[in-house]
């Protein structure tokens, strides 16, 4: 993998768009998420290399936390949207949660090649009045959308930090700083332990005399995920008390 988030030549994302827009069934796949979904996971189960989705479980997971977070979320952001597996799987969750009212799932990819197949399959599957794709860093596309007034304080219900482990703590502090989050507001944390996230994990475990003024305290609950390769990984949800 290189650093720009994509296989060295971004052949295994390519690989996915071109396998769902040529797939015989792809009128089936048209405005249905969930079968564009299964479609992503077909290709990532006969493809030998790696496509760096949260996968079933973890998606499955995200999804019942975001079923049981009172009241029910409506504005959502990701870091990291890669091929849009995650955004098309919770974008269409959201949705159905909240049947009646606007939601928002607002989505940042620093690669822009990714951040295009993303914009593709939020349109095939008919998401494109629900989910946004920010290209560019998480923290710039999170500051303008605040200075344009697109994001404003304690809007935020709901992030999933999913891009690179050296960013969680420095993009969740700039959310806390800008006041996004509110009481109850739940930041799910993906790879605490594969690849690994311990400085996030020790941040969102400080208590608030160890915080700057604007940081919050969390309640936190950490679970576990068995691998494919074998080796557990945790999900750390965190929700601001
Ligand atoms: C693990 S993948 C995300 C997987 C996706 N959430 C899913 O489950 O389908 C991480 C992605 O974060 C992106 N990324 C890394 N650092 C970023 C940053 N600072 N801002 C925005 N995107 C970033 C990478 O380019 C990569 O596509």
């Amino acid at each position: 993998m290189s650093g720009r988030g994509q296989s060295n030549d971004g052949s295994v994302e390519l690989g996915v768009l071109k396998y769902v827009h040529e797939h015989p069934s792809i009128s089936t796949v048209r405005g249905n998420p969930s079968a564009l979904v299964r479609t992503i996971e077909e290709y990532a189960s006969t493809s030998r290399r790696h496509l760096m989705t949260v996968g079933p479980a973890k998606r499955d997971y995200i999804v019942s936390v975001l079923a049981r977070a009172p009241p029910g979320p409506k504005v959502f952001l990701e870091f990291g949207a890669y091929v849009g597996y995650s955004a098309v799987s919770l974008g269409a969750a959201l949705r159905e949660l909240n049947q009646g009212y606007e939601v928002k799932y607002l989505t940042f990819e620093v690669n822009p090649m990714n951040a295009a197949i993303t914009s593709s399959f939020v349109e095939l599957a008919g998401l494109k009045n629900v989910i946004d794709v920010h290209v560019g860093p998480a923290a710039e596309s999170v500051r303008r959308l605040f200075e344009e007034g697109n994001l404003t304080k304690q809007s935020v219900d709901f992030m999933l930090l999913d891009h690179w482990k050296n960013f969680y703590v420095a993009d969740l502090q700039m959310c806390e700083e800008l006041g996004l989050l509110r009481k109850g507001s739940i930041v799910l944390a993906d790879n605490i332990l594969i690849p690994g996230a311990p400085e996030y994990l020790a941040y969102i475990k400080q208590g608030r005399a160890e915080k700057s003024r604007e940081g919050h305290r969390y309640e936190i609950h950490m679970e576990n995920f068995l691998m494919s390769h074998g080796h557990t990984d945790q999900v750390a949800v965190a929700t601001v008390v």
